[in-house]
């Protein structure tokens, strides 16, 4: 049945699929981007393309504002030669998506290539990830998180582990084989939660010591071996803050690039009641506090990151809007009505 479907779908995909919806059409087209090399290879031939130099994405300044340019197949070739590289090179590139009309998207690192060059024939700058993602909005942040974290484990991953042979991508991107006994690794996520725990009228932040300098967040922590996301929320707030959490409410989910690529599972947690008092656990924290919903308000509405000379004027800040510590702070904020 599977079979009959794809084979019905090719035959179908992308002009004539109008009993389905664009949505559907265009995942199916993706699958069978994912599958077939040779479609794969034809679609990069009229891709676009994000465009990295040692895992930091290219940006572009217009007056005051980032934003993330694709750059044509037919542009990235003329470049390519321009740098010194064959055409052939495309295909280091890792797929992503397709836009509606089914053009491909892929991610391509540059960096075997010299990176002032690069930067002067693309008219943009290599601005490292985290620093990136201070300075653009959620649609653009999300798309370089997944194309950090696919082109930093296809970077991590040449070897078979099993037989120390190279090993191969297909053309996508969506797997390696291994050249001498055929075993396929598919790109790993860490499963990591983060929440923001409450004790009914204020809600716990923190900081580590590697954040940039005032911003609070909630709670993290990767997932133990074997342990349930209720389990791990509820042994990370005690490693973190000496505190138990007495219930958890599953609220979102957002892939986190950082430090190579996390599914961050977002909850709000309560306390046991009268357990407030925070022992801080400073191997992985610098300061843990409670704040109440009129601060945090006031923190959601400033809508961007404090600048160099604001920053000791401000008494805290929160990471931008679209990520999901963010949208726990807003939701939790808003169920007190303040915002
Ligand atoms: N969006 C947000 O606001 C926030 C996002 N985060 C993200 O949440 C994630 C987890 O946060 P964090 O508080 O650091 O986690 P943890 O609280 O679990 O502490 C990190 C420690 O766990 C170890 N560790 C265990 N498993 C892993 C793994 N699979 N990958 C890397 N380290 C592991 C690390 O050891 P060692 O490094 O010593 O080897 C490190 O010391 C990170 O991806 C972080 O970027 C965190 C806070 C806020
Ligand atoms: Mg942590």
């Amino acid at each position: 049945m599977y079979l009959l479907l794809r084979n019905l779908k090719r035959l179908a995909l992308p002009s004539s699929c109008r009993f389905i919806s664009n949505y559907v059409s265009r995942m199916r087209h993706l699958f069978d981007l994912k599958e077939n090399d040779e479609a794969c290879r034809k679609a990069l031939s009229s891709g676009s393309f994000l465009l990295f130099h040692s895992l930091s994405p290219l940006m572009q300044k217009t007056e005051n504002k980032y934003t993330v340019p694709f750059v044509t197949a037919s542009e990235l070739y003329r470049i390519l030669r321009k740098l010194g590289q064959k055409e052939k090179y495309l295909e280091e590139s890792v797929l992503l998506g397709c836009t509606d009309s089914y053009l491909a998207q892929f991610a391509l690192d540059l960096g075997i290539m010299e990176k002032a060059k690069a930067e002067s024939l693309l008219q943009g700058t290599f601005v490292d990830l985290r620093k990136a993602f201070l300075l653009l909005d959620g649609k653009n942040a999300q798309m370089l998180s997944q194309a950090q974290a696919l082109l930093r484990w296809h970077n991590t991953h040449l070897y078979c582990s099993k037989t120390g042979h190279p090993m191969q991508k297909n053309v996508s991107g969506s797997r390696r084989i291994c050249s001498s006994n055929g075993t396929i690794y598919y790109p790993q996520m860490s499963p990591v939660i983060i929440t923001l725990v409450s004790d009914g009228t204020r809600c716990l932040l923190a900081r580590q010591e590697a954040f940039p300098s005032g911003m609070y967040s909630a709670l993290a922590g990767f997932c133990d071996i074997g342990e349930t996301v209720e389990q791990a929320v509820h042994r990370e707030v005690a490693e973190e803050v000496g505190l138990e959490v007495s219930s958890s409410k599953y609220a979102a989910s957002q892939h986190w690039p950082f430090p190579n690529s996390s599914l961050m599972i977002a909850s709000h947690a309560m306390v046991q009641p009268g357990q407030i008092k925070i022992t801080l656990n400073q191997f992985e924290l610098e300061d843990a506090r409670w704040f109440g919903a009129e601060e945090l308000a006031e923190a959601l509405r400033r809508e961007r990151m404090p600048s160099k000379n604001e920053m000791g004027t401000i008494p805290f800040w929160i990471p931008p809007p679209w990520t999901i510590a963010h949208q726990l702070i807003k939701e939790w904020t808003q169920q007190k009505q303040l915002c």
